[in-house]
């Protein structure tokens, strides 16, 4: 389960980018970046990024995590960061991640889900990463005592 999350979050993580403003001028590159400027670094740049995740970079492959983020990311704790970086990165990481994992285990406890034909693979940018006409599924129970 944690490599099916870890997998979403690269492809279809909520953040995008995360605002920073410049604290003292800084060379990046052939980029002067003067003090005080607001730069918005897009994660989801990172998270698509060939030289980093390989050929396959769009393709869902939960199994890339299969030996933990360091290995996937071949140790560069920048490639993967869907609750940011450094110390203004996510307080709610580990209730989220606790959070999701438990809902998920309640439900497919309970039923089984299958994507519906009907579903059209469409995410865009509203604020944060969403589906553009929602994720239509069929939901059928595994027990008949509900
Ligand atoms: C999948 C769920 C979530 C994702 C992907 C996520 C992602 C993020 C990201 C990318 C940031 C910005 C980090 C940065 O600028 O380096 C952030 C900040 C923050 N998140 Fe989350 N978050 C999630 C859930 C939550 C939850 C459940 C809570 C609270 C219970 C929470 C509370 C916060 C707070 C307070 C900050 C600001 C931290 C600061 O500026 O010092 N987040 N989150």
């Amino acid at each position: 389960m944690t490599m099916i999350i870890n997998e979403t979050l690269r492809l279809y993580g909520p953040s995008n980018g995360l605002a920073r403003t410049v604290a003292r001028e800084v060379q990046l590159g052939k980029l002067v970046l003067p003090a005080k400027l607001d730069i918005l670094p897009l994660n989801i740049g990172l998270h698509r990024d060939p030289h980093l995740w390989g050929d396959n970079v769009h393709l869902f492959k939960p199994e890339r995590f299969a030996d933990g983020i360091a290995k996937a990311t071949n140790y560069t704790a920048a490639a993967f960061l869907p609750f940011g970086l450094g110390p203004r990165s996510c307080v709610g990481m580990t209730f989220a991640s606790i959070e999701t994992k438990i809902a998920l285990s309640m439900i497919l406890q309970r039923y089984t889900i299958t994507l519906s034909p009907a579903y059209v693979h469409s995410p865009i940018l509203i604020l944060t990463v969403r589906p553009q006409h929602g994720i239509q599924v069929i939901i059928e129970p595994l027990h008949n005592n509900f």
